[in-house]
């Protein structure tokens, strides 16, 4: 099955995210623009999921003039945000300004760049540090990496993510920037897992890098190289 017939893998279309993310595709976009960039990303792609996943209910609300039927988002309180160290930091900062309570996970998970991709497309993965909360089901989940490139880093974090949890009442695979096959290979593991993303892009190159994509999203971020 193709991408296109998915329907787990849904992009975020606000302007401002497209906006946003052409920006920082740019190469000439420095460091601290970039890492704003991102954390932007993050709060649009943060409101996107409020507005696309999460529902309302109505309460009252005593104005200064009247009483009055007001909304409140449900399900708000239940908030987990997983931090793929080490390019999501920006990413989830933004995020956490639409979900200011969310409890975090952090997990550093890194691709083994020089054993290259194997013949099935994907890298070794490297995990150092995994701190999670428990997950309930009432739980909406959102993994976050602005990179979505073979899919092999969010593999092997939701694999750490989900085990031994119940299974949340959402599921949400984040990325500003994802390649097809990363997302079939995630997609097809997780078949729980709703996949999110700004931009699919046309391809991986040689190197598991995303085209056109925005480069080394870690590196640019923090002013590595
Ligand atoms: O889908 P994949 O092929 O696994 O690639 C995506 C991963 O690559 C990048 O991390 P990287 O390993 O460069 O670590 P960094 O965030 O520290 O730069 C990116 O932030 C993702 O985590
Ligand atoms: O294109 C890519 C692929 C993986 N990680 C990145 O930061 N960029
Ligand atoms: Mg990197």
């Amino acid at each position: 099955m193709t991408i296109e017939d998915r329907d787990d893998v849904q992009l975020i279309t606000h302007a401002l995210a497209r906006d946003t993310l052409s920006k920082i595709r740019d190469t000439g976009t420095a460091q601290v623009p970039f890492r704003k960039g991102l954390v932007k990303l993050g709060r649009i792609c943060g409101y996107e999921i409020i507005d696309g996943a999460l529902e309302t209910e109505y309460v009252p609300v005593t104005t200064p003039l009247t009483e009055m039927t007001g909304e409140r988002i449900k399900g708000i309180e239940n908030v987990v945000i997983i931090n793929v160290l080490r390019a999501a930091t920006p990413f989830v900062e933004g995020l956490l300004k639409a979900f200011p309570k969310a409890r975090q996970g952090v997990i550093s998970a890194g691709r083994d760049e020089e054993s290259g991709m194997d013949d099935a497309g994907a890298f070794p993965i490297s995990v150092d540090y995994v701190k999670l909360p428990t997950i309930t089901p009432e739980d909406t989940v959102i993994v976050a990496d602005p990179m979505l490139a073979t899919g092999s880093t969010m593999c092997t974090v939701l694999e750490a993510v989900l085990n031994d949890q119940p299974e949340p009442a959402n599921l949400f695979v984040l990325s500003a920037v994802s390649a097809p096959d990363g997302l079939l290979r995630v997609g097809d593991a997780f078949p729980e897992a709703t996949l999110l993303t700004v931009s699919l892009d046309d391809r991986l190159d040689e190197n598991g890098y995303i085209v056109p994509g925005l480069g080394d999203a870690g590196d640019r971020a923090f002013g590595t190289d």
